[in-house]
């Protein structure tokens, strides 16, 4: 054993003895180029090639890196089981998970595999710079065959970025922007103010027919997932919805649960807070794509269905954004100059393929009043009547508000209480009441108990139908509500019965949905 050591120690000698030597003889430039002569050569000999993608890059920071890190977090490591670090962004709601330092994770794309390493290592000398770097230099190191690198580069790194980019937008919470300054830009030059966007609506919670349901949320994945179909017809990436029907029914939820169900922000565009269409181009311009543009009461906003009428007596002209003439027709019209023209040419025209991947939802309570040229086909792809409860939508409301775990639930229910559930099926139609007021009474009486709240909601069905009955004439004179309805429910009918080419669109698919809308109407 003395022996081993003895040995051991002699050895150890030597090599410092040798190392001073050659410190002594070779300067350290020249080592310094032997040591890059040897990495070349283990390089050239090496099965694959390595790419450093740095945090940093001079001055400012990478936008590879963090897209890396964001990507590698989300797909590679969780399989892997390599080490993660846990982070939330501020105002985020969910959890972003991170690379350990020094850790590596294998990925694959395209058939080859790659392998990324995490390298950090400190900073020496912050030298001069206008802002403080990190102390810590870190990169990824990316490690492919040779062999690979043509199937890999640039695709792998465009496959990353975009990946990034979607889990950048589903870990965020979505917005809410308004255009409430009527116009003014804020510090950073925006006219849009944001708000977080947590409106509960989803289409689970939605109450309405639910095969109508089904077809508005095809329509919509098909949408979001119809890059490639857009860009091989050559037809602008976006859709237009109109909603029509009662207050009450659910527009607004509607949009909501659009929103929720593709991960969109929403731009809520006041058209009474817009002096004319060049300011409409500016703040349409300001939207980011992924977005659904919602215009509510589009038949009170302003007055859209001016786009042939000459102006009784023109004060002054001057040519709007698609050309045309604007027309000022007195004070009211020259206060808002935004024209019907305005509004179409970035629905349809060539604005409207600035920024893609828009939704434009229109909401009216008068269908009939709007202008035929808003309604024509591809520019409202699809007309949405949201109706007054029916049954199935009912059922819906029964499962949100009184706690039914599932429809199972409420049919087992159902035949314990078949006289109150029947009689809620036989009176919804005829009673013309809408999901907003079927809220308030299960609202209103869920504290009483499942039975007791639905027998209350039977009473109101039973009555309201009842006051409907003995309607027509006298409840136009009597009673304002009943008449408001009646009449309300006549002008949905004519709208729907209005030309068909005012109405006709067709779905990506080249189904008629109107069609669909009618058949539930
Ligand atoms: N179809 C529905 N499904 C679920 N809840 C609904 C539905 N319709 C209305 N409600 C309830 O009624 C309230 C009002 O609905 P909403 O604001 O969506 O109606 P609206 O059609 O937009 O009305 P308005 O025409 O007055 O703007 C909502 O907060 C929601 O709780
Ligand atoms: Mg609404």
């Amino acid at each position: 054993m003395k022996e081993y050591w003895t040995a051991l120690a002699s050895l150890m000698g030597a090599f410092a003895f040798l190392q001073g030597v050659l410190h002594a003889v070779f300067p350290a430039e020249l080592r310094a180029a032997v040591a890059r002569l040897l990495g070349r050569l283990t390089r050239g000999l090496s099965p694959y090639c390595y790419f450093d993608v740095t945090e940093m890059d001079g001055m400012s920071t990478n936008e590879i890196y963090d897209a890396v890190q964001l990507y590698l977090s989300s797909t590679a490591a969780p399989a892997s089981g390599a080490r993660l670090s846990l982070s939330r962004p501020l105002n985020a709601s969910s959890f972003t998970f991170g690379l350990a330092a020094s850790d590596r994770v294998v990925d694959s794309f395209a058939g080859a595999a790659v392998t990324w390493e995490h390298v950090v290592a400190p900073r020496q000398g912050q030298g001069f710079s206008w802002r403080p770097l990190p102390e810590e230099k870190r990169r990824f190191t990316l490690r492919i065959r040779r062999g690979d690198r043509d199937k890999l580069l640039p695709a792998y790194l465009d496959h990353i970025l975009a990946a990034a980019a979607e889990i950048r937008r589903r870990s965020q919470d979505r917005l809410l922007y308004t255009n409430a300054r009527g116009g003014a830009m804020d510090a950073r030059g925006l006219p849009w103010d944001p708000v977080p966007f947590k409106h509960p609506s989803t289409f689970d919670t939605l109450a309405m027919d639910p095969a109508r349901k089904a077809a508005i949320m095809a329509d919509l994945r098909d949408f979001a997932g119809g890059s490639a179909f857009y860009e091989r017809t050559g037809r602008a990436w976006k859709r237009g919805y109109l909603l029509y029907g009662p207050p009450g029914t659910g527009k607004s939820s509607m949009i909501a649960a659009m929103a929720n169900f593709l991960g969109y922000d929403v731009y809520d565009l006041e058209l009474t807070e817009v002096g004319s269409n060049a300011e409409l181009r500016k703040l349409l311009m300001k939207t980011t794509s992924k977005s659904i543009i919602v215009i509510e009461d589009i038949d009170c906003s302003v007055d859209l269905t001016n786009r042939a009428k000459p102006a009784p007596a023109p004060p002054r002209a001057r040519p709007g954004i698609d050309g045309g003439i604007e027309q000022d027709g007195g004070a009211g019209a020259a206060a808002r100059s935004i024209t019907l023209s305005g509004l179409l040419n970035f629905t349809d025209g060539l604005w409207s393929c600035c920024g893609a991947e828009r939704i434009f939802v229109f909401t009216t309570n008068h269908a009939e009043k709007l202008d035929p040229a808003l309604l024509r086909s591809g520019r409202m792809d699809m007309h949405i009547f949201m109706s007054y409860c029916t049954f199935p939508a009912l059922r819906i409301l029964l499962r949100n508000y009184l706690g039914f775990q599932s429809d199972g639930e409420l049919d087992g229910f159902a035949a314990g209480a078949k006289e109150i559930v029947r009689g809620l099926e036989e009176w919804v139609d005829a009673a013309e009441i809408t999901p907003a007021d079927v809220s308030e009474v299960l609202i209103k009486n869920r504290r009483s108990g499942k039975a007791e709240a639905m027998r209350e909601l039977l009473g109101v069905l039973k009555d309201r139908a009842a006051g409907k009955r003995r309607g027509g004439a006298a409840a136009a004179e009597t009673g304002k509500e009943a008449g408001g309805e009646n009449e309300e429910e006549e002008e949905e009918k004519r709208a729907l019965e209005s030309p068909k080419e005012g109405k006709e669109t067709a779905g990506i698919d080249g189904h008629d949905e109107v069609t669909e809308a009618k058949k539930q109407v």
